[in-house]
């Protein structure tokens, strides 16, 4: 296989902490695995006001044809959320961590891999909120997130009151997923990694290298299968032993796939 030398740190323009080289391959060699939150996109005080910058899209749009479709977003997010966020672009997607999938954004469905939160479980986390106003709810169906990132002080008392509820239902399958100013209750079984795994098995993506960019802790589990898929990760904002190298924020990682489309690579 045919790679090129591309370092993250030399393609980035500002503020970039230095990477270890790494080998990545031409576009048309390789599936763009984008996390979304903290990566590709700025933080924003609430999950509805994070913005879709216009020459991102632009971006996103011109790696998608030159990967020939192996480019997807890989979200905490759910599918519709993130046809919401980027419309009118519909990308391919694995959304809520895995327990969604969509190979295509054109007119393909989305496949969902996970049970429903059982409603009784779902109305005693949600009760949770109550501590403040400043807590959102955002239900996803298959998981439900609290956010805190408007009422900081009360990260303690809401894993507290999770865990209080996961000891009284001690058979529920459930996993607790600890994000940014985030505390997301989902069941276990399905995670990023178990979504990405599915999707290198499926065109157009088979057979490529994977380049998976995350920022969070969730992404950790995706960094963790690299290896085994020949893939490259790098992660954002944060070290991480399992990844190759690390951009310093967003808007690095935006510089550096506008710069995957220059006529060199
Ligand atoms: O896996 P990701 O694509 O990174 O999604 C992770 C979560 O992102 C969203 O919440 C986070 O971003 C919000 C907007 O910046 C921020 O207000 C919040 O505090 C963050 O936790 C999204 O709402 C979640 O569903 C995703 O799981
Ligand atoms: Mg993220």
């Amino acid at each position: 296989m045919t790679t090129k030398l591309v370092r993250p740190s030399d393609q980035a323009t500002s503020n970039q902490v230095p990477v270890p080289g790494a080998l990545v391959p031409h576009l048309d060699q390789c599936a763009l695995l984008l996390d979304i939150d903290g990566t590709l996109l700025d933080l924003a005080p609430t999950p509805r006001e994070v913005w879709v910058p216009p020459e991102l899209e632009q971006t996103l749009t011109n790696l998608l044809v030159r990967t020939s479709g192996a480019l997807a977003l890989v979200s905490g997010r759910s599918i519709n959320d993130i046809d919401l966020i980027f419309a009118p672009m519909r990308l391919p997607a694995v959304g809520g961590h895995g327990a969604e999938m969509r190979l295509s954004g054109e007119g393909e469905a989305i496949a969902t891999h996970a049970p429903p939160l059982d409603s009784e479980l779902k109305s005693r986390l949600a009760a949770i909120a109550r501590i403040s106003p400043g807590i959102l709810l955002e239900d996803k169906g298959y998981s439900l997130a609290l956010h805190y990132r408007l009422a900081p002080h009360t990260e303690k008392a809401i894993y507290e009151a999770v865990a209080a509820i996961r000891a009284e239902n001690p058979e529920a399958p459930l996993e607790v997923l600890p994000g940014k100013s985030v505390c997301e209750i989902k069941h276990s079984g399905f995670t990023k990694a178990t979504g990405v795994l599915e999707l290198m098995t499926r065109a157009p993506f088979k057979g490529r290298r994977p380049i998976f960019i995350g920022d969070d802790v969730t992404d950790e589990t995706v960094f963790a299968i690299m290896p085994e898929l020949r893939g490259l990760a790098f992660s954002v904002g944060r070290y991480s032993e399992l990844t190759s190298g690390h951009f310093d924020e967003p808007r690095d990682v935006r510089n550096w796939l506008a710069r995957l489309l220059e006529p060199a690579n």
